[in-house]
């Protein structure tokens, strides 16, 4: 590595701050490094462009090429090494967006001139309590930041424990209507026979049991929101009384003779396809395209499994356990299985494995088109390495497929540097002929 080239070409840095390099981990979290074309050095030492004091960070780590559009980043043969997405490396170009590991710092590659909209954009890397970093989440948690203060009911659709429940209450939480109840009622739990009283109250003798006056969901709602959890199971004869809360704001107790106007919020959510049910005949067309004016989808965990890491480390955080806790093996094993029970399953075996230990993982089958499974005879090292050639196999053969082998859009859909993705490509020999 010759030094005195990278000084004189670090003086012949000029010309405006193409890019920023912040420091999103370690002991220089938060700091801002603006970079103008040129070469950089970046380690421990006071010599070097960019210090990070960091005990794991050699003197002299990386060295940082910044051009135009991208930057080259060079390991100078450093003790750790330098990572991006987990895998060492020694020259990578790096795009905007990518994030590198070195010692226990992380750096993020941001441009200059969209620096306010990089911050906004990882905000939306989680919503509420709802966390995600695939395309499909972020693009959800961006309509739901819009939504979210405006007062207009709100339809979220998914499968179950994709987080309907979580994402209502964060809608909520994130309303000028915050201060006022957060009213749940399942559709899917009360009896159909106390539905009605259960939404819209009752006047004492209204029934036999009801002994005194009781006001519903909507009604106890008042200033704040309702949600309706399972909606489709809303029996037909009780929809139009529900379209006429939805468009008037108006409700009737059981026995009551008069209407009463209501100021709260309806949020809806459903597992089932609700134009499926109204093509059945059990969900009232009109009521759909009531509730449906916004939607939110969010997806099953199967088409974003780039989202497993994410959610078991925020599993693992939210509990008080370093990242450690659970080693790659497992993790590779959570990572391929594809999650029927959505996130709430991958929750209850992230829980069962920190209580019970390693040994305490349910066999997961794996799924009926990946090819993964660990082959428990070999050496550890080759079993585990194997396991994860076959995981990242698996996982570019069904990235290539939801992208139709446009290397661009499964760059971005997978959050990953083009060239990296394409190196992986490469290494799986899955690159032939592409070029998009
Ligand atoms: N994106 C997410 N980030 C973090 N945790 C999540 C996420 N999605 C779901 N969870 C976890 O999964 C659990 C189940 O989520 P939730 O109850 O909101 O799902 P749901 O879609 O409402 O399920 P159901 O249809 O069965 O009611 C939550 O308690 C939470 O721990």
């Amino acid at each position: 590595m010759n030094l005195d080239a990278t000084a004189t070409l670090t003086r012949g840095r000029a010309g405006q701050v193409k890019m920023v390099l912040k420091v999103l981990s370690g002991p220089d979290s938060g700091k801002v490094h603006p970079l103008k074309q040129g070469v950089y050095t970046v380690g421990k030492a006071p010599t070097c462009d960019i210090v990070l004091d960091d005990k794991a960070v050699s003197r002299q780590h990386l060295r940082l090429e910044v051009h135009d559009e991208h930057v080259v980043a060079t390991d100078l043969d450093s003790h750790n090494g330098s990572f991006c997405e987990r895998l060492r490396f020694t020259s990578l170009e790096l795009r905007p967006g990518i994030v590198i590991t070195l010692g226990t710092t992380e750096l993020k590659l941001i441009p200059e001139d969209t620096r306010e909209r990089s911050v906004l954009l990882s905000s939306k890397d989680r919503f509420g309590a709802l966390v995600g970093n695939s395309r499909k989440m972020r693009e959800a948690f961006t309509l739901l930041e819009r939504l979210a203060p405006g007062g207009a009911d709100v339809l979220i659709q998914g499968e179950t424990g994709t987080g309907k429940d979580l994402c209502a209450e964060a809608i909520h939480q994130q309303s000028p209507r915050k201060k006022g109840p957060f009213v749940i009622v399942d559709l899917a739990g009360v009896p159909p026979t106390l539905i009605e009283s259960e939404l819209f109250g009752h006047v004492k003798g209204a029934f036999t049991s009801a002994q005194g006056d009781r006001a519903g969901a909507f009604e106890r709602a008042q200033n704040g929101t309702v949600f309706l959890d399972e909606v489709g199971e809303l029996p037909l004869e009780l929809q139009p009384r529900l379209l006429r809360v939805l468009e008037r704001r108006q409700v009737k107790r059981v026995g009551a003779n008069d209407y009463q106007t209501v100021n709260m919020r309806v949020v809806a959510a459903t597992h089932v396809n609700l134009e499926q049910a109204v093509t059945q005949g059990k969900f009232r067309r009109d009521l759909f395209h009531r509730l449906a004016v916004l939607r939110v989808s969010l997806p099953p965990l199967r088409e974003r499994p780039e989202d497993i890491p994410v959610l078991i480390d925020h599993m693992l955080q939210t509990t008080g356990r370093p990242p450690s806790a659970l080693s790659d093996q497992t993790r590779a094993l959570l990572a391929q299985y594809p999650w029927p029970g959505n996130v709430r399953e991958l929750r209850n075996v992230v829980e069962q494995v920190m209580n019970l230990g390693e040994e305490a993982l349910p066999d997961l089958e794996s799924s009926s088109e990946g090819s993964t499974k660990v082959e428990l005879d070999l050496p550890f090292k080759e079993a585990k390495e194997r396991l994860i050639e076959g995981f990242e196999r698996d996982y570019l053969k069904n990235l290539l497929e939801r992208c139709e082998g446009n290397i661009s859009r499964a760059s971005r859909e997978a959050d990953i540097d083009r060239v990296y993705l394409k190196k992986l490509l490469r290494k799986h020999e899955l690159d032939a002929g592409r070029e998009t």
